[in-house]
């Protein structure tokens, strides 16, 4: 069998987006180079806010051609204090998966070996907390059309519109019910606010039971309000499984799961095109962290479990025995108290960490 070359288009960004992508490079040439099969060939876009305050821009005009060149896209995160949060999400991250037709972003939570979640202290075992959050990813409060009149006066207005349609809800229902199918739980939880918002939330709770209706008796589904979704994620993390949500929605109860798992630092996305016309992205949940940037102490774990992901969809299910032998990999070390980064309670930086997942690649990703 011929080895196969995937290309990447890298993009750190912005803060510890810069570190954790070079981390996660690293590690993703140490498997292909264990595991013989496969390797990696990257492109690396220098887009990011540091970028755009030099020369006044983020991404050049045909970003989106030489984007689609590539097979996948490995994301660090954008937003930095000298740009308004605004013109960096909607000036990289929200175009790339709006015009990359990533309308699905799947946010997996579980509580790794060797971090001590809050929630596993307060009550339960580590395995109660075990979700896959799907994020619409392409319209609802992220649409982007709205505006501002006399903005900097006293009467200012400003409007953000929601949009839903049926095409978008359909689309994240059936592959939420999908993913909800090949779980070992089977269930699938919907969260709207349809009590006050009382058009577009019903919608979605209109076209989720529509779907739901091709998988009675395969999958086990119900609905919450999203006020009363938090409350039940801390309460009974194993009253669940599958959870899909509006983009807005769902942005927040993916770091909410992120700290009951135990650190925003863990947790992994992957900005998917299921039609795969398009390249998908990985990144990890989190941000560039102004605060710890530069010093070289972030978890890089979100971004090896996204690295995983990405292994995982770029095989086409070839690969998924490599993505999973990658995970074991990262929990044997996070399950070492010396290779643990600050946000899981050691004192190991990203270097060290990124250093102990390669020599656990060497270890048990070999054929
Ligand atoms: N997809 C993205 O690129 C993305 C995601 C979230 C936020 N942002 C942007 O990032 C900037 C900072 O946002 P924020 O502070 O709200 O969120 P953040 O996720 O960057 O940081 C929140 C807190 O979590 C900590 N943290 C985050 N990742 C960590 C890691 N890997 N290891 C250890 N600690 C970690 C940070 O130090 C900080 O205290 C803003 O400009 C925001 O718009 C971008
Ligand atoms: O999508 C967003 O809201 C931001 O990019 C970020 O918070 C994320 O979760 O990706
Ligand atoms: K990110
Ligand atoms: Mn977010």
């Amino acid at each position: 069998m011929s080895k196969q070359t995937f290309k990447i288009a890298a993009i750190p960004g912005d803060g510890i987006g810069v570190d954790i992508t070079q981390a996660a490079i690293r590690v993703l040439d140490t498997l292909a180079h264990v595991n013989g099969t496969f390797s990696f060939e990257y492109t690396n876009f220098d887009w990011s806010s540091k970028a755009y305050l030099e020369r006044g821009w983020y991404m050049p005009p045909d970003w989106e051609e030489q984007l689609k060149k590539h097979d996948a896209i490995y994301f660090g995160a954008v937003g930095w204090p000298s740009v308004p949060d605004h013109i960096s999400l909607w000036q990289m991250i929200l175009p790339i998966r709006q015009r990359c037709n990533q309308y699905v972003n799947v946010r997996p939570t579980r509580i790794l070996k060797g971090t001590h979640p809050p929630l596993a202290q307060l009550q339960g075992k580590p395995s109660d907390l075990d979700w896959v959050i799907v994020r619409e990813n392409s319209e609802g409060e992220y649409a982007g059309q709205g505006g501002t009149t006399h903005g900097h006066e006293a009467n200012a207005v400003a409007t953000e519109l929601a949009i839903f349609t049926r095409v978008g809800i359909e689309r994240i229902m059936r592959f939420a019910f999908e993913t909800a199918k090949l779980r070992p739980r089977k269930k699938l939880t919907m969260v709207t606010k349809s009590n006050a918002q009382r058009h577009g939330m019903v919608l979605w709770d209109t076209v989720f039971y529509e779907v739901a209706k091709e998988y009675d008796g395969v999958v086990e589904y119900d609905k919450m309000l999203v006020d009363a979704m938090t409350v039940r994620m801390v309460n009974k993390p194993e009253s669940m499984d599958t959870i899909v949500a509006t983009n807005l929605h769902a942005d927040i109860l993916s770091d909410l799961a992120a700290a009951l798992a135990g650190s925003i630092g863990i947790a992994p996305s992957s900005n998917l095109d299921p039609t795969r016309s398009c390249p998908s992205m990985f990144e990890p949940i989190h941000g560039s962290a102004p605060d710890i940037a530069g010093k070289g102490i972030a978890n890089p774990v979100g971004a090896f479990w996204s690295a995983a992901e990405m292994v995982r969809w770029l095989g086409k299910g070839q690969l998924d025995e490599v993505a999973d032998k990658f995970m074991v990999a990262i929990e044997n070390v996070t399950g070492q108290p010396e290779t643990r980064t600050k946000d899981m309670g050691g004192s190991a930086n990203t270097e060290q960490v990124t250093e102990a997942v390669c020599k656990e690649i060497e270890k048990v990703c070999g054929r």
